[in-house]
Protein backbone atom coordinates (compact mmCIF):
# COMPACT_ATOMS: atom_id res chain seq x y z
CA UNK A 1 0.00 0.00 0.00
CA UNK A 2 1.46 3.51 -1.11
CA UNK A 3 1.86 5.97 1.53
CA UNK A 4 -0.31 8.94 1.72
CA UNK A 5 0.67 12.19 2.79
CA UNK A 6 -1.71 15.28 3.38
CA UNK A 7 -1.40 19.08 3.45
CA UNK A 8 -3.14 21.99 5.58
CA UNK A 9 -1.70 24.49 4.16
CA UNK A 10 -3.33 27.69 6.27
CA UNK A 11 -2.08 31.17 7.04
CA UNK A 12 -0.13 30.50 9.98
CA UNK A 13 0.90 27.20 9.61
CA UNK A 14 1.53 23.79 8.02
CA UNK A 15 -0.58 21.17 8.81
CA UNK A 16 0.68 17.63 7.62
CA UNK A 17 -0.02 13.80 8.26
CA UNK A 18 1.48 10.86 6.62
CA UNK A 19 -0.80 7.96 6.26
CA UNK A 20 -0.19 4.05 5.31
CA UNK A 21 -3.34 2.63 3.72
CA UNK A 22 -6.23 3.86 6.10
CA UNK A 23 -3.94 4.17 9.13
CA UNK A 24 -2.57 7.58 10.50
CA UNK A 25 1.06 6.26 10.97
CA UNK A 26 2.04 10.72 11.76
CA UNK A 27 1.37 13.96 12.27
CA UNK A 28 2.55 17.80 13.07
CA UNK A 29 2.22 21.28 12.35
CA UNK A 30 4.82 23.43 11.61
CA UNK A 31 5.01 27.50 11.28
CA UNK A 32 5.50 28.91 8.25
CA UNK A 33 9.01 30.06 8.94
CA UNK A 34 10.04 26.51 9.63
CA UNK A 35 8.33 25.02 6.05
CA UNK A 36 11.80 24.87 4.91
CA UNK A 37 13.19 22.62 7.49
CA UNK A 38 9.97 19.99 7.56
CA UNK A 39 10.80 19.82 3.47
CA UNK A 40 14.12 18.82 4.40
CA UNK A 41 13.13 15.91 7.05
CA UNK A 42 10.22 14.85 5.00
CA UNK A 43 11.81 14.55 1.37
CA UNK A 44 14.49 11.69 2.21
CA UNK A 45 11.82 9.73 3.34
CA UNK A 46 8.77 9.77 1.17
CA UNK A 47 9.02 6.88 -1.49
CA UNK A 48 8.53 8.26 -4.84
CA UNK A 49 4.91 6.11 -4.72
CA UNK A 50 3.30 8.57 -2.03
CA UNK A 51 0.47 10.21 -2.93
CA UNK A 52 0.15 13.93 -2.14
CA UNK A 53 -3.44 15.55 -1.18
CA UNK A 54 -3.16 18.91 -0.19
CA UNK A 55 -5.49 22.38 1.03
CA UNK A 56 -4.21 25.46 0.52
CA UNK A 57 -5.66 28.85 1.73
CA UNK A 58 -2.14 30.59 2.26
CA UNK A 59 -0.04 32.22 -0.75
CA UNK A 60 0.41 30.21 -3.38
CA UNK A 61 4.19 30.40 -3.60
CA UNK A 62 4.48 28.48 -0.32
CA UNK A 63 2.11 25.78 -2.21
CA UNK A 64 4.66 25.65 -4.96
CA UNK A 65 7.93 25.22 -2.58
CA UNK A 66 5.92 21.99 -1.64
CA UNK A 67 5.29 20.83 -4.86
CA UNK A 68 8.39 22.10 -6.15
CA UNK A 69 10.51 20.24 -3.20
CA UNK A 70 8.01 16.70 -2.76
CA UNK A 71 6.37 17.12 -6.27
CA UNK A 72 3.01 17.27 -7.48
CA UNK A 73 0.08 17.47 -5.11
CA UNK A 74 -3.62 17.32 -5.83
CA UNK A 75 -4.93 20.57 -4.50
CA UNK A 76 -8.57 20.22 -3.49
CA UNK A 77 -10.42 22.87 -4.84
CA UNK A 78 -14.45 23.27 -3.46
CA UNK A 79 -16.94 22.74 -5.79
CA UNK A 80 -20.85 21.72 -6.23
CA UNK A 81 -20.40 18.47 -4.84
CA UNK A 82 -18.16 16.23 -2.87
CA UNK A 83 -17.82 12.50 -0.74
CA UNK A 84 -21.91 13.63 -0.05
CA UNK A 85 -21.38 17.16 0.70
CA UNK A 86 -23.30 19.63 -1.47
CA UNK A 87 -22.36 23.20 -1.60
CA UNK A 88 -24.66 25.72 -1.01
CA UNK A 89 -22.03 28.85 -2.02
CA UNK A 90 -23.21 30.51 -4.61
CA UNK A 91 -20.17 30.38 -6.31
CA UNK A 92 -19.28 27.05 -4.97
CA UNK A 93 -15.41 27.24 -6.29
CA UNK A 94 -14.86 30.27 -3.88
CA UNK A 95 -15.30 28.71 -0.76
CA UNK A 96 -12.04 28.04 1.36
CA UNK A 97 -10.78 24.76 0.03
CA UNK A 98 -10.05 24.12 4.25
CA UNK A 99 -13.59 25.10 5.28
CA UNK A 100 -14.62 22.22 2.09
CA UNK A 101 -12.21 19.99 3.66
CA UNK A 102 -13.76 20.20 6.95
CA UNK A 103 -17.02 20.04 5.92
CA UNK A 104 -16.53 16.80 3.99
CA UNK A 105 -14.77 15.19 7.44
CA UNK A 106 -17.54 16.33 9.46
CA UNK A 107 -20.42 14.60 7.12
CA UNK A 108 -18.33 11.87 7.44
CA UNK A 109 -17.64 11.72 11.36
CA UNK A 110 -20.90 12.66 12.65
CA UNK A 111 -24.34 10.99 11.41
CA UNK A 112 -26.24 14.56 12.26
CA UNK A 113 -26.38 17.85 11.51
CA UNK A 114 -22.75 19.97 12.59
CA UNK A 115 -21.60 23.08 13.20
CA UNK A 116 -18.27 22.89 11.82
CA UNK A 117 -15.67 25.40 13.48
CA UNK A 118 -12.32 26.01 12.41
CA UNK A 119 -10.36 28.04 14.64
CA UNK A 120 -7.03 29.01 13.31
CA UNK A 121 -5.98 32.79 11.88
CA UNK A 122 -9.65 33.35 10.90
CA UNK A 123 -12.68 31.63 12.81
CA UNK A 124 -14.73 30.05 10.27
CA UNK A 125 -18.59 28.60 11.55
CA UNK A 126 -20.44 26.65 9.06
CA UNK A 127 -23.80 25.22 8.74
CA UNK A 128 -24.21 21.39 7.61
CA UNK A 129 -26.99 19.71 7.25
CA UNK A 130 -27.37 16.04 8.05
CA UNK A 131 -28.27 14.98 4.54
CA UNK A 132 -24.59 16.94 3.45
CA UNK A 133 -25.81 20.26 2.56
CA UNK A 134 -23.75 22.53 3.35
CA UNK A 135 -25.71 26.19 3.79
CA UNK A 136 -22.91 28.77 4.56
CA UNK A 137 -21.13 30.10 7.25
CA UNK A 138 -19.50 33.11 9.08
CA UNK A 139 -15.90 33.77 8.60
CA UNK A 140 -14.11 35.98 11.51
CA UNK A 141 -11.04 37.42 12.83
CA UNK A 142 -9.38 34.41 14.76
CA UNK A 143 -8.83 34.50 18.32
CA UNK A 144 -4.95 35.37 17.98
CA UNK A 145 -5.96 37.86 14.83
CA UNK A 146 -8.41 39.40 16.73
CA UNK A 147 -6.30 40.23 19.92
CA UNK A 148 -3.42 41.54 17.24
CA UNK A 149 -5.71 43.86 15.08
CA UNK A 150 -6.45 46.02 18.65
CA UNK A 151 -2.86 46.61 19.07
CA UNK A 152 -2.41 47.37 15.56
CA UNK A 153 -5.12 50.02 15.77
CA UNK A 154 -5.02 51.52 19.54
CA UNK A 155 -1.78 53.25 20.79
CA UNK A 156 -2.42 51.99 24.38
CA UNK A 157 -3.71 48.51 24.27
CA UNK A 158 -0.89 45.66 24.71
CA UNK A 159 -0.42 42.11 23.45
CA UNK A 160 -0.53 40.72 26.68
CA UNK A 161 -1.93 37.14 27.97
CA UNK A 162 -4.63 37.92 29.57
CA UNK A 163 -7.00 35.65 31.47
CA UNK A 164 -11.05 35.21 30.71
CA UNK A 165 -12.97 36.49 33.94
CA UNK A 166 -16.24 37.72 33.98
CA UNK A 167 -16.10 40.93 34.62
CA UNK A 168 -13.07 41.79 33.77
CA UNK A 169 -10.98 44.40 35.62
CA UNK A 170 -8.10 45.23 33.94
CA UNK A 171 -6.69 45.88 30.51
CA UNK A 172 -5.45 42.58 29.93
CA UNK A 173 -8.10 40.36 31.38
CA UNK A 174 -10.85 42.90 29.33
CA UNK A 175 -8.76 41.93 25.39
CA UNK A 176 -8.94 38.34 26.27
CA UNK A 177 -12.29 38.25 27.79
CA UNK A 178 -13.66 40.48 25.02
CA UNK A 179 -11.63 38.31 22.02
CA UNK A 180 -12.81 34.50 23.62
CA UNK A 181 -16.54 36.11 24.34
CA UNK A 182 -16.64 37.72 20.54
CA UNK A 183 -15.53 33.99 19.15
CA UNK A 184 -18.11 32.14 21.04
CA UNK A 185 -20.86 34.56 21.05
CA UNK A 186 -20.50 34.42 16.70
CA UNK A 187 -20.93 29.95 17.13
CA UNK A 188 -23.50 30.28 19.96
CA UNK A 189 -25.59 32.72 17.37
CA UNK A 190 -25.71 31.13 14.45
CA UNK A 191 -25.90 27.80 16.51
CA UNK A 192 -29.79 28.83 17.42
CA UNK A 193 -30.03 30.51 13.83
CA UNK A 194 -29.39 27.20 12.60
CA UNK A 195 -30.99 24.98 15.55
CA UNK A 196 -34.64 26.26 14.08
CA UNK A 197 -34.45 23.77 10.73
CA UNK A 198 -31.22 21.32 12.00
CA UNK A 199 -32.49 19.68 15.19
CA UNK A 200 -30.18 18.28 17.71
CA UNK A 201 -27.11 19.66 16.00
CA UNK A 202 -23.59 19.39 17.14
CA UNK A 203 -20.58 22.09 16.92
CA UNK A 204 -17.30 20.20 15.93
CA UNK A 205 -14.67 22.22 17.12
CA UNK A 206 -10.98 22.17 15.25
CA UNK A 207 -8.01 24.18 14.82
CA UNK A 208 -5.49 25.93 16.54
CA UNK A 209 -7.56 27.43 19.55
CA UNK A 210 -10.53 24.86 19.09
CA UNK A 211 -9.68 23.57 22.75
CA UNK A 212 -9.73 27.32 24.33
CA UNK A 213 -13.20 27.94 22.45
CA UNK A 214 -14.35 24.96 22.80
CA UNK A 215 -14.46 25.50 26.62
CA UNK A 216 -16.86 28.37 27.02
CA UNK A 217 -18.96 27.14 24.76
CA UNK A 218 -22.93 25.95 26.12
CA UNK A 219 -23.65 24.64 23.22
CA UNK A 220 -23.44 21.25 22.37
CA UNK A 221 -20.00 20.45 21.01
CA UNK A 222 -16.39 18.78 20.82
CA UNK A 223 -13.31 19.43 19.54
CA UNK A 224 -11.71 17.29 16.63
CA UNK A 225 -8.11 17.52 16.11
CA UNK A 226 -7.15 17.89 12.12
CA UNK A 227 -10.70 18.03 10.92
CA UNK A 228 -9.28 19.15 7.47
CA UNK A 229 -6.68 16.63 6.99
CA UNK A 230 -9.76 14.49 8.12
CA UNK A 231 -11.35 15.94 4.95
CA UNK A 232 -9.00 15.00 2.67
CA UNK A 233 -8.47 11.89 3.88
CA UNK A 234 -11.68 10.84 2.76
CA UNK A 235 -11.62 12.59 -0.46
CA UNK A 236 -7.78 10.87 -0.69
CA UNK A 237 -9.35 7.62 0.02
CA UNK A 238 -12.13 7.76 -2.54
CA UNK A 239 -9.53 8.82 -5.46
CA UNK A 240 -8.61 5.70 -7.05
CA UNK A 241 -6.51 7.93 -9.64
CA UNK A 242 -2.47 7.40 -9.17
CA UNK A 243 0.00 10.65 -8.05
CA UNK A 244 0.68 12.39 -11.23
CA UNK A 245 4.72 11.86 -12.27
CA UNK A 246 6.65 14.93 -11.79
CA UNK A 247 5.96 17.30 -14.76
CA UNK A 248 2.66 17.31 -14.63
CA UNK A 249 0.23 19.48 -12.49
CA UNK A 250 -3.57 19.11 -11.40
CA UNK A 251 -5.37 21.05 -9.26
CA UNK A 252 -8.43 18.71 -8.17
CA UNK A 253 -8.56 15.12 -6.94
N1 LIG B 1 2.02 26.24 18.38
C1 LIG B 1 1.25 27.18 17.82
N2 LIG B 1 1.74 27.98 16.86
C2 LIG B 1 0.98 28.91 16.28
N3 LIG B 1 -0.30 29.14 16.62
C3 LIG B 1 -0.86 28.39 17.56
C4 LIG B 1 -0.11 27.37 18.20
N4 LIG B 1 -0.94 26.78 19.10
C5 LIG B 1 -2.13 27.39 19.02
N5 LIG B 1 -2.09 28.39 18.12
C6 LIG B 1 -3.25 29.24 17.78
O1 LIG B 1 -3.80 28.65 16.63
C7 LIG B 1 -3.93 29.59 15.57
C8 LIG B 1 -3.54 28.93 14.27
O2 LIG B 1 -4.33 27.78 14.13
P1 LIG B 1 -4.25 26.90 12.82
O3 LIG B 1 -5.41 25.97 12.89
O4 LIG B 1 -2.92 26.32 12.63
O5 LIG B 1 -4.50 28.07 11.74
P2 LIG B 1 -4.35 28.16 10.17
O6 LIG B 1 -5.08 26.97 9.60
O7 LIG B 1 -5.01 29.45 9.84
O8 LIG B 1 -2.89 28.15 9.80
C9 LIG B 1 -3.00 30.75 15.92
O9 LIG B 1 -3.53 31.94 15.43
C10 LIG B 1 -2.96 30.70 17.43
O10 LIG B 1 -3.99 31.48 17.99
C1 LIG C 1 -11.57 31.89 5.59
C2 LIG C 1 -10.12 31.46 5.40
C3 LIG C 1 -9.24 32.69 5.30
C4 LIG C 1 -9.70 30.64 6.63
O1 LIG C 1 -8.30 30.43 6.58
P1 LIG C 1 -7.43 29.88 7.84
O2 LIG C 1 -7.92 30.55 9.06
O3 LIG C 1 -7.71 28.38 7.92
O4 LIG C 1 -6.01 30.13 7.52
C5 LIG C 1 -9.97 30.54 4.13
O5 LIG C 1 -10.86 29.47 4.21
C6 LIG C 1 -10.22 31.30 2.84
O6 LIG C 1 -9.36 32.01 2.34
N1 LIG C 1 -11.44 31.16 2.28
C7 LIG C 1 -11.85 31.74 1.00
C8 LIG C 1 -13.08 32.58 1.14
C9 LIG C 1 -14.32 31.84 1.61
O7 LIG C 1 -14.26 30.73 2.17
O8 LIG C 1 -15.42 32.40 1.40
K1 LIG D 1 -10.00 28.61 9.91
Amino acid sequence: MNPTLLLDLGNTRLKWALLEGEHWRESGACRHVDIPQWIEAMRVRLPASTRRFGVNVAHDRLALELERQLGPIRWLVAEEQCCGVTNGYDEPERLGADRWAALIAAHHLHDGAALVVCCGTATTVDWLEADGRFRGGLILPGLTTMRESLVRATAKLPLAAGEVRLPPTNTRDAIASGCLLAQVGAIEHYYRVMEGTACGAVALVSGGDAEIIAAHLVIPARTVDNLVLRGLAVVAAASTRPTPSHDTRETAP
